[in-house]
């Protein structure tokens, strides 16, 4: 089935087009990558995706809902199914609140859910509970985003964006922040996760190495244009577009 489709979306900055008739799908229980370099409209895709940025032309459904016409509860219901991840855990926690409290904080905004996936949990046993499967032990969520290392905090978040069981997890470049040996950690975490929960990734990245590792299929965006689809396991065949094979040679798959 699918969960994400977007359709012809434009979007413009002044005359700049940042996003130029882009049309991809993602099905429920897959992953997609979206790659390219910086200024290919990336962001400008997520935020679009997320409502945060209107477009000019074009459609974003989620589940047939077109996103961009929802509005208070409608559109609060849709953020039970899409969560973010972001690239740098320590400006996306809260600095003040011991990282438990930040990891639950979505699930105490949805109690209807909350009932559903944990009924009769406390919020604190909830954050133990997620953190297992992020591989946080109970003694990592009483500390503050300070007394933890940049792929503990990374768990955190991804911890905090799985809590809800949403369908779509958006990651934004959610490893360029940490060490190389913790990257491929995080990678490894993500895809088991992935496999466990069933749930479907947009993996935005310039990192086709990361792209390829964790995503089903991979489109390719340069300045606004997406130049080609592919499935992950083709990434080297001879008919990839001449730009996606410099990438690769960029990254030395
Ligand atoms: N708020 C804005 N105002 C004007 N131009 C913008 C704005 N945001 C993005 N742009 C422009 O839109 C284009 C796409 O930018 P975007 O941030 O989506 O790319 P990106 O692929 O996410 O890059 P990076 O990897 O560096 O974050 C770029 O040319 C950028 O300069």
């Amino acid at each position: 089935m699918t969960l994400l489709k977007v359709q012809s979306i434009s979007k413009n900055y002044g005359k700049l087009p940042a996003l130029d008739n882009i049309s991809f799908s993602i099905s429920e229980g897959t992953a997609l990558g979206v790659v390219g370099e910086s200024g290919s409209g990336k962001s400008t895709l997520i935020k679009s995706i997320l409502s945060m940025e209107s477009i000019h032309s074009g459609h974003i459904l989620f589940l047939n809902q077109d996103i961009h016409k929802l509005k208070g509860k409608q559109k609060r219901e849709l953020y039970k199914d899409i969560q973010i991840i972001m690239q740098d855990p320590s400006s996306s926690l809260n600095a003040k609140l011991p990282v438990w409290k930040s990891m639950v904080e979505p699930i105490s905004n949805f109690r209807d859910r909350k009932d559903t996936l944990y009924p009769n949990l406390s919020l604190f046993d909830i954050a133990k509970k997620v953190g297992k499967m992020v591989g946080l032990k109970e003694e990592h969520l009483t500390k503050y985003p300070h007394e933890l290392s940049g792929g503990q905090k990374q768990r955190v978040s991804i911890a905090r964006g799985i809590s809800l069981h949403p369908r779509l997890l958006i990651l934004d470049e959610p490893t360029s922040s940490l060490d190389v040996s913790i990257q491929a950690q995080i990678l490894m975490l993500l895809k088991s996760l992935k496999k466990e929960l069933q749930t479907s990734f947009l993996f935005v990245s310039h990192d086709l190495t990361a792209v390829r590792f964790l995503c089903d299929e991979i489109v390719v965006l340069k300045e606004g244009k997406l130049l080609e689809r592919f499935s992950s396991d083709d990434i080297l065949k001879e008919e990839r577009h001449d730009y996606t094979k410099q990438l690769i040679q960029y990254t030395a798959i």
